[in-house]
């Protein structure tokens, strides 16, 4: 079986294929310098691909770039070039207070594109509502609540904005619309779109580095949350291999 795994910058690909690289008394004899020695190969216009193979899985970390439109366009990409059998988003995201807390993990139970619609005087329309497409996707229920129970993390929705939430308002709107949220993010639905496109199943994990609501930078823990991506990645590759196993036909 073979995964790809979408990140939008470097960092977040080299934390999960940390993550991933196999653990010595686990796997075999492989040393714990092999972070930084993982294949690393370039397609196309600079997307950049590292690559770990586990144990009944092989994953491709793909820098898919920032943002829903960029996570689609590389995902697609590199889905035309190579067979996969389930796609993963994965990086660091704003947490919902107080439900996902700084350096805790979310893994999507539905991936919500949460400002593509319409505004109204009456208030915000998805796309559903206004008739185009959808604005949900769901990731296989038993693959995330799996994932969420491996890592420890929050199993709950995701949203996916193009305009990171910056104001106390912004949060309780969006807070109002999806009150089960745990996370934003700003590429999960883009490289869900993708995967839909290909007939492949779709996860979403996001790592915490800072609270959904008023701007304030001082206040990122982007490498607490990097390091949680890796941590959770740790578990997350045997749980993804285990799934694959038992589902790897059912959407070819
Ligand atoms: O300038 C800001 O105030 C600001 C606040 C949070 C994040 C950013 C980014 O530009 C990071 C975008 C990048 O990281 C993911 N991310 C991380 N936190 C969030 C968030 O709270 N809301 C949306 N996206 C977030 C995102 O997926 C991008 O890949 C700037």
């Amino acid at each position: 079986m073979r995964a790809l795994v979408v990140t939008a910058v470097a960092a977040e690909a080299d934390s999960v294929t940390t993550g991933l690289t196999p653990h010595p008394d686990t796997f075999g004899p492989e040393p714990r310098t092999l972070p930084l020695g993982y294949p690393r190969t370039k397609f196309g216009e600079g997307y950049l691909i590292n690559r770990r193979d586990l144990p009944g899985i092989a994953f491709d970390v793909l820098v898919g770039g920032v943002g829903p439109a960029a996570a689609a366009a590389g995902t697609a990409t590199a889905l035309a070039l190579a067979d996969y059998s389930l796609v993963v988003s994965a990086g660091i995201g704003g947490g919902f207070a107080p439900a996902a807390p700084l350096g805790s993990l979310v893994v999507a139970d539905a991936i919500v594109a949460a400002d593509l619609g319409a505004e109204t005087p009456d208030g915000f329309l998805d796309v559903t509502e206004l008739g185009f497409g959808h604005s949900v996707h769901l990731p296989p229920a038993e693959l995330a609540a799996r994932a969420a129970e491996a890592t420890g993390a929050l199993l709950a929705p995701v949203l996916t904005v193009s305009t990171v939430t910056g104001t106390a308002a912004r949060a309780a709107a969006l807070a109002a619309r999806h009150p089960m949220a745990g996370a934003e993010a700003m590429e999960g639905f883009g490289v869900a779109e993708a995967a839909a496109a290909h007939g492949l199943p779709v996860l979403e994990i996001r790592a915490v580095s800072n609270v959904v609501g008023p701007r304030d930078r001082a206040a990122w823990r982007i490498g607490d949350a990097l390091t949680a991506l890796a941590d959770g990645f740790r578990v997350l590759g045997p749980v993804l291999a285990n799934w694959g196993e038992r589902h790897e036909h059912d959407h070819r």
